[in-house]
Formats: structure tokens, sequence, C-alpha cells
């Protein structure tokens, strides 16, 4: 990437060292230091035929993150993502994205953001570089440098060997990769990625995963949609769910992991299922376990091993191991698991950690708010792109 497009990291993912920034720290609207890429409250869309596809989302990014929006399908990732990239005009709220109101200032807006749809828009019979030619003429990218910068962006996206092949010949990741590097054309400080690897394999996957990690090291907002948690989990520092229009979780990854409960330690029992059982009863009297207080561990067997999941039960670990060993069981082997997103997403598609996140909090964010202030509402209808 040339000195003058690179801009300096604020606050990726991969600053940190353990990952877990305080999300108090960056959702707060107050928190001063980097301004909000995205600030949206109580926004809202309702199709013309009456669909309410999104009734009430609240969000503010900073400036620099990588903010991960996660949703089953229908929940209004789409639809938010295109009010917030002046596709669509909002029924309600206040949005504001680079720090412009996206109705009253859509030309300023789309001038700072990029926006890699769904579907990629890549032309097959131009090649990757008249693809970004094009796209260059269609942000008003000046001649001047421009040829510098597809150039620039071929390389980041590593398709510099095939910039004069028709992309009709590229492969689905490629199409995608372009499609990105066609989105950046006019170095925006805020690019949209919705669903941008679906139905992509895993290696075409991963690949797009590095490049999204080195347009957001750069310093470029990155607001992304997707279905796949492990590709949030990868590249976020923040992830917000949205189900049926509405926020339903906003927060680190680690963060939204914890709040579902805590970690399991497997111990491998040998001598066979029988033992196993045996070991679980011998465990569920163990003083060990009663070491966790209020938090109940729950305990289960499979077919060689005994899992205990509790808050902390990495902590416990060797007291089990011990328990276990001092009752005669040959104990094989041991390991602890974390949450996965996946079990975030099971368990608030559950409801049971869907209260939508308190703002109000101690955490100096600022409280959610509906629609009080009687925003206008009109029905939307698709802005041109
Ligand atoms: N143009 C439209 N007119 C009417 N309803 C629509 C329109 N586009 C989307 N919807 C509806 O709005 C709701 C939200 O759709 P949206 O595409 O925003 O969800 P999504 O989370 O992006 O889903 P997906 O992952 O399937 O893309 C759904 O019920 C959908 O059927």
């Amino acid at each position: 990437m040339s000195d003058e497009t690179a801009r300096p990291t604020r606050g990726s993912k991969r600053d940190t060292d353990d990952g877990d920034r305080s999300v108090g720290d960056d959702t707060a609207r107050s928190t001063g230091d980097r301004p909000l890429a995205v600030d949206a409250e109580g926004l809202a869309l309702t199709y013309a035929d009456g669909t309410e596809a999104v009734e009430d989302v609240t969000l503010a990014v900073p400036e620099g993150q990588c903010f991960g929006f996660l949703g089953a399908n229908g929940a209004g990732k789409t639809t938010t993502i295109k009010v917030l990239a002046t596709l669509l005009e909002p029924t309600a709220g206040r949005v504001r994205v680079v720090g412009r109101d996206v109705t009253a200032e859509r030309a300023e807006v789309r001038a700072s953001i990029g926006y890699m749809a769904q579907e990629t828009s890549v032309d097959e019979e131009l090649t990757a570089r008249e693809n970004l030619a094009f796209a260059c003429d269609a942000y008003g990218v000046p001649a001047d440098g421009r040829a510098d910068r597809i150039a620039t962006l071929l390389d980041l996206v590593d398709l510099a060997d095939v910039a004069d092949t028709p992309a009709g010949s590229f492969s689905g990741g490629m199409k995608k990769r372009l499609d990105a590097a066609t989105a950046l054309v006019h170095d925006p400080e805020l690019v949209f990625l919705d669903e941008p690897t679906t139905g992509l394999d895993p290696t075409a996957r991963e690949r797009l995963w590095t490049y999204f990690r080195r347009i957001n090291d750069r310093g470029t907002t990155v607001f992304l949609t997707t279905q796949y948690l492990e590709e949030a989990d990868r590249l976020c520092d923040r992830i917000a769910v949205v189900r049926d229009g509405r926020i339903v979780a906003d927060d680190s990854p680690e963060r939204l992991k914890r709040r579902v409960g805590g970690e399991t330690v497997a111990l491998e029992i040998g001598g066979g299922p029988d033992a196993v059982e045996s070991a679980a009863a011998v465990l569920s009297e163990s003083a060990a376990l009663d070491s966790a207080g209020a938090d109940a561990p729950a305990i289960d067997t499979t077919d060689d091993a005994v899992r205990v999941t509790a808050r902390e039960a990495g902590d416990l670990g060797p007291d089990l191991l011990v328990a276990l060993r001092d009752a005669g069981f040959a104990v094989t082997g041991f390991a602890v698991a974390e949450p996965t997103l996946d079990d975030v997403f099971f368990a608030i598609a559950d409801d049971s950690v869907g209260d939508p996140p308190d703002r109000s909090g101690d955490d100096g964010r600022e409280t959610g708010r509906s629609d009080e202030e009687g925003h206008e509402s009109t029905v939307p209808s698709e802005v041109d792109a």
C-alpha cells in the first residue's frame, strides 16, 4: 500500500494482546478519543409493502473498528447496511455515517464509504484492471494517480498477476476480492461488506479474511455482515446480533462468549463407558465442585470422557483430576474448551442471552433508545446508487 493511502491503525483486533478490549470503551458515544464512523439511533425501515424489516437499531461504531453485524436470514442485516450506505432512506431514526446525516448529506456520505454488496458487481467481460478503472470513473477518482491506485489495490487483493485477464475466468473467491477492491478505489474511511464470503470455500474465505484484515489494519473502518460466526470471531473487534430488526446483543466476541456461560473441562477416562459413568458419579459428589459456589457446574458424559461445564471450569480442572485419581480412575486426557460464538448465537436464538444491551450501565455506554423523539416516518424507496 502506498504511503499516501496508508492510514494509521486505530485499534483493530490484532492490536490487542488479549483480544478483549473493554467494550464499554469502544461503544461509548462519549469516548471522545475516536469519532464514530457509524452513529445510529432508533434506525427503522419499513418497506413499501409494510414489512418492518428493521424496527429499532442503535449502533455506535468508532472509527477504525472492525465491526460484525450478525443475524439469521431475514433478520434485517442487509436492510440496515443499505440504510447506512444511503441506498435506502430510514423510515425513522437518526442515522449518521462518517459524521454526516445519511439523508440530508447523502453525497458526502457516499464519497467517504465503500460498499460491497452480497452479489458481486464485477463486470465479467472486463479485466480486473478495467473493472477497477470503471469503479474509479464511478467514484470520480481523479485521473492523476489513478493507475498507481489501481496497481496498489490489485496488489492488496493479490490480483496483480491476473490484472489484465477478463474477470469472467476468475474463481468465485477472486471475483469477491476484485469486488472488495472496487469498493476501495476512492480510499473510503469506512467500507461496508455485506456477507462478503457467502458461498465461498474455506480456503477462499480464509484469503478474503486476510484482505479484510489488511484493509482494517490500514485504518479503514470495516462494517461486516455475516452469517459465519467464525468469520465474525476471527475478524471483528465487536459484534452486534440483530434479530427481527432489533439488536439483541452488542459486545466483544470474548464477552459475548462469556455471557453464555462457562468453559467446559473434558476429562478422558480409560476403561470404557461404565468407568466414565462411575467417574461422573464421583465428580458429582466431589468437594471440588462445591467450590464452584452459586454457579452450579453441569456434568455430562461422552463415551470416553466426563465433561464439566462451569463459569471458571478451567480453574477446577486440577482438583477434578486429583479427585478422580484418588478414586482410582485412569484419567488419560484433559482439555478445557471455551464457548464458541455458535453457542452465543444459539443461546440468543433461545432468548437466553437475548436482552438488548443496557447502555445506561456502569460501563459508560449510553442508553439504547426507542424512537421517542417523534422522528418523521416515511415509506422509503430504494435510492439510486
Ligand atoms: N425490497 C423488500 N421489500 C419488502 N420486504 C423486504 C425487501 N427486502 C427485504 N425484505 C424483508 O425484510 C426482512 C429483512 O430482510 P434483510 O434482507 O434485511 O435481512 P438479512 O438479515 O440481510 O437476511 P439475509 O441474510 O437473508 O440477506 C425480511 O423479512 C425480508 O424478507
